[in-house]
């Protein structure tokens, strides 16, 4: 199923049913001064008179490893917090079917141009946006595109594993419910079981479905927020820094996650660690600055750089 993100011409959402008492924004519980942040705030008018990219299979490592049409075109993206800028005209392709790394020294810009992509800067009330992020061609920071029914196409993995005080079937069954995609119970066991399995998690879960989800380990509840965003059929799965929080070990189980999940959907993921990027992603973009110095296959980023700035970062001589 795919969400229309649009609303309608009176104002009401396009897409499934959207319940406005419940704010939420990629599967996460918001309190209600963020959620009701007007949607409008970041809408720009920028010359934009390129179309959007053309969707070749092209190739995603320097062997020639195909990679999925372009899902997310960022063009001239720049980010104010307040009189600050901080991020500089990004443009960049992120193809479907991919994973991408965002790598760079803290405070570059990397989880703010993440942001950009489902529109969670519209929660900080002092950030401005400008410049256009277009998924499959649509731009979503539009006045017609609704945020809430955006943030289920395209979901969020945050640092700390943030599961709602609900049972774990609960809180998968969290997001089908409140977009009306299922009323059948037997359909959303079907749903609830089919993401926990998605997200390597099934087998762990399966004996105690109805107690809470704050009770597993750190690397459990991070795949059950997986299964939480997947349980929406999102089509962009965005991680910000997803393992910082957790062992080796739970580190290693998301991480072949993610590599299983690439198959169906366009991930990005913004990560500190240079091996994690190298071992997971098959594109890389390196930020600093605020500017997005270079991208393009990791392999070639990892062992041939076009940028000094890159190669001095992944020899560790700064960040
Ligand atoms: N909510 C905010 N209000 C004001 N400034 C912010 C806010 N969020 C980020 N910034 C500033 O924007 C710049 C980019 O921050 P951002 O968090 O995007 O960088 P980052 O590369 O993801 O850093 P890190 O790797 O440390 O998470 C920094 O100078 C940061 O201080």
């Amino acid at each position: 199923m795919k969400f229309n993100i649009f609303r309608s011409a009176n104002g009401s959402e396009g897409g499934p049913k959207d319940p406005t008492d419940v704010p939420r924004m990629g599967g996460q519980v918001l309190p209600h001064a963020e959620a009701e942040r007007p949607a409008e705030r970041q809408d720009v008018e920028i010359g934009f008179d390129q179309p959007a990219p053309e969707t070749p299979v092209r190739p995603a490592t320097s062997d020639g490893e195909p990679m999925g049409p372009i899902k997310v075109a960022a063009r001239d993206v720049s980010v104010f917090y307040g009189d600050k800028q901080a991020l500089y005209d990004v443009s960049l392709d992120i193809p479907d079917k991919t994973v991408t790394a965002f790598i760079g020294p803290s405070g570059c810009g990397k989880s703010t141009f993440l942001r950009c992509i489902n529109r969670m800067n519209d929660t900080i009330p002092i950030a401005r946006v400008s410049g256009k992020i277009l998924i499959d061609g649509d731009d979503v920071n539009t006045r017609a595109v609704d945020p809430v029914l955006l943030r289920a196409r395209v979901g969020m993995v945050f640092q700390k594993p943030n599961p709602f005080p609900k049972s774990i079937f609960e809180n998968v069954a969290y997001g089908p419910r409140i977009h009306g995609i299922t009323e059948s119970k037997s359909e959303m066991e079907e749903i609830v079981e089919r993401s926990l399995k998605r997200a390597g998690l099934w087998e762990e879960v399966a004996d105690r479905l109805h107690q809470p989800g704050t009770g597993l380990s750190g690397g459990q509840q991070q795949r059950l927020v997986i299964a939480r965003a997947i349980a929406v059929e999102p089509e962009v799965i965005l991680m910000d820094e997803p393992c910082s929080a957790l062992d080796p070990i739970a580190t290693a189980k998301i991480e072949e996650l993610i590599d299983e999940l690439r198959e169906q959907y366009c991930i990005v993921i913004v990560t500190h660690s240079m091996a994690q990027a190298a071992r997971v992603s098959q594109r890389t973009a390196f930020f600093h600055m605020g500017r997005l110095v270079e991208h393009g296959p990791t392999e070639e980023i990892f062992t041939n750089p076009r940028e000094r700035r890159t190669l001095d970062y992944i020899t560790g001589r700064f960040g």
